[in-house]
C-alpha cells in the first residue's frame, strides 16, 4: 500500500532524526517543509521532501493537499477512555455548587463510575469504548494510552484491560495500556483500606501480568484516595513484574508524589495542577516526563499546569486529554492543544510539540511516532485549506481536520 501527498503548503514536525523529547527552549522550534510531499508505504514514513524535487508520481494513489497542512497524529498519552456510561448527574451537581471532592465523598464520582462498570458486560463495555476510539481517530489521536481503574475488583479491572487490548487489535491506532487499580478505595473496602491494597499486589497485579494486560501500573496519589507510602508500597510490587509507573499527582495537594515518582523512574508524571518549587525542581535532569491535562481544568474549573513557569525552568512537558466520564469527559486533542495556547500561554510551536514528539514519550513510543522521520508509523492529520499552522489553536471551535491517516491509510 502505497500514498503519496503532493503540494502540502506546510509539513510539520519534520526531522532527520527524532529526539526522544523536548525540553525548555527546544519546545520553541518546530522544524517544517513548505510546499512538500511525503510517501508513505506499507504503513511507514518512506520519505519526504519540497516539490522542487519530487520524483515520479505514476503508480500509487497520490493526494493533492494544496493549501493544506500536514502533521503527525496527535499522541494522547493519558485517558481512560474505557468506561461504561456517563456522569452528566455530577456534572450538574457541580454546577449548582458541590466541588469534585464533595461529590466523591458522599459516593459519587470513581466509585460511581466502578459501579456502573462491574454491571456493565464485556461486550457492551466494549461498544460503548468503541464508539470513542473511533471520535477520536477522526479527531487527529494516533497513538492513545488506555487506563484501567474503573474496575476497583480483580474481575472488572481485567475486564477493561481486555477490552483496551481488543481495540488495539481492532483499530489502528497504537494503544499502550495501563493498570490503574489504585483509582478509588472501593465502599467495601472503606474502613480497611490496606486490604484493598493487598489485593491490588496479591491479586490483580498478578493476573494483569499473566495475561500481559497492561504495560504501566497507575496510583491516584491525592488526599482522600491513596498516600505516597501507599504509592510506594504498589509501585515497588508492580516492579516486580516489569511494569513502568505513570502517575497521578498533584492534581488538588502537592504532598509528596512527583518525588516519589520520579525515585521510582516514572515514565510520566500528570496532571500536576499544583505545583511546589521543590516539585518543580526535583523533575529536572530525570527521564520522568510532565504531562499536562488542560482539558481537566477546563471541565473542573480548577487550576491550568503551570506550563510557562516549567518550560520556562528548562522542563518538558507533555499534554494530554484524561478522557474519562468524571473530570474530562472530551477526547479531544485539537481542544487540548487549543486550551494550552489560550489557557496555559504556550506558543503553538510548544503546544504541538507537547502533543506530539513528548506524548510519544509519555508512551515509551518515541522511535516510531510523534515525528515525520522517515521509518516512523505513516500516522498523519491532513488540515481543511487554513492560512497557518497557528490557526489550529486559534480557532479553537472548528473542526479543522480534513483527513486522518493511520498506518499508512486514509480512516473514515
Ligand atoms: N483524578 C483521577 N482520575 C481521573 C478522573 C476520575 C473520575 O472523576 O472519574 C482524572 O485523571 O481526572
Ligand atoms: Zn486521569
Amino acid at each position: 500500500m502505497k500514498l503519496l501527498l503532493i503540494n502540502i503548503k506546510e509539513l510539520l514536525q519534520v526531522r532527520e532524526t527524532t529526539p526522544t523529547k523536548l525540553y525548555g527552549h527546544q519546545m520553541k522550534e518546530l522544524p517544517t517543509l513548505k510546499n512538500a510531499w511525503v510517501f508513505l508505504k506499507n504503513g511507514i514514513i518512506e520519505s519526504f521532501g519540497t516539490m522542487d524535487n519530487i520524483g515520479p508520481q505514476q503508480g500509487f494513489k497520490t493526494l493533492d493537499c494544496t493549501g493544506k497542512i500536514v502533521l503527525p497524529a496527535w499522541c494522547d498519552s493519558h485517558s481512560h477512555l474505557v468506561y461504561a456510561g456517563n456522569r452528566e448527574q455530577e456534572f450538574v451537581d457541580r454546577i449548582n455548587g458541590l466541588s469534585y471532592q464533595e461529590i466523591a465523598e458522599k459516593g459519587g464520582g470513581i466509585v460511581n463510575s466502578a459501579k456502573k462498570l462491574q454491571e456493565t458486560s464485556e461486550e457492551e463495555l466494549f461498544k460503548q469504548s468503541k464508539k470513542r476510539l473511533k471520535e477520536v481517530m477522526r479527531l487527529g489521536t494516533g497513538a492513545l494510552e488506555i487506563k484501567s481503574g474503573y474496575g476497583l475488583t480483580t474481575e472488572a479491572e481485567l475486564k477493561m484491560l481486555r477490552v483496551a487490548k481488543k481495540l488495539a487489535k481492532e483499530f489502528p491506532v497504537t494503544i499502550k495500556t495501563t493498570f490503574l487499580g489504585a483509582h478509588a478505595v472501593p465502599k467495601e473496602y472503606k474502613n480497611n483500606k490496606e486490604a484493598y491494597i493487598d489485593l491490588i499486589c496479591n491479586e490483580m497485579l498478578p493476573n494483569v501480568a499473566k495475561e500481559k494486560l497492561a504495560h504501566f501500573v497507575d496510583v491516584f496519589c491525592e488526599e482522600g484516595y491513596f498516600t505516597v507510602h501507599e504509592m510506594e508500597r504498589i509501585l515497588t510490587e508492580a516492579k516486580k513484574y516489569k511494569l513502568v509507573p505513570k502517575v497521578h499527582v498533584n492534581q488538588f495537594n502537592s504532598i509528596g508524589g512527583v518525588a516519589a515518582a520520579v525515585k521510582y523512574k516514572a515514565l510520566s508524571v500528570d496532571h500536576l495542577e499544583v505545583m511546589t518549587d521543590e516539585d518543580l525542581e526535583v523533575l529536572k535532569d530525570t527521564e520522568t516526563m510532565p504531562v499536562a491535562l488542560p482539558s481537566c481544568s477546563y471541565f473542573l474549573s480548577i487550576p491550568y499546569t503551570p506550563a510557562r513557569k516549567m518550560i520556562d525552568a528548562g522542563l518538558p512537558l507533555a499534554i494530554a486529554t484524561d478522557y474519562n466520564p468524571g473530570s474530562t469527559p472530551s477526547g479531544n486533542m485539537n481542544f487540548v492543544v487549543a486550551t494550552a495556547c489560550i489557557k496555559m500561554r504556550m506558543t503553538p510551536e510548544e503546544a504541538i510539540n507537547a502533543a506530539t514528539i513528548n506524548g510519544a514519550y509519555a508512551m515509551g513510543l518515541s522511535r516510531t511516532h510523534g515525528s515525520i522521520t522517515k521509518g516512523k508509523t505513516a500516522n498523519l492529520i491532513i488540515t481543511k485549506p487554513i492560512p497557518s499552522y497557528g490557526y489550529l489553536p486559534y480557532a479553537f471551535g472548528s473542526n479543522l481536520i480534513d483527513c486522518v491517516i493511520l498506518n499508512g491509510k486514509e480512516i473514515k
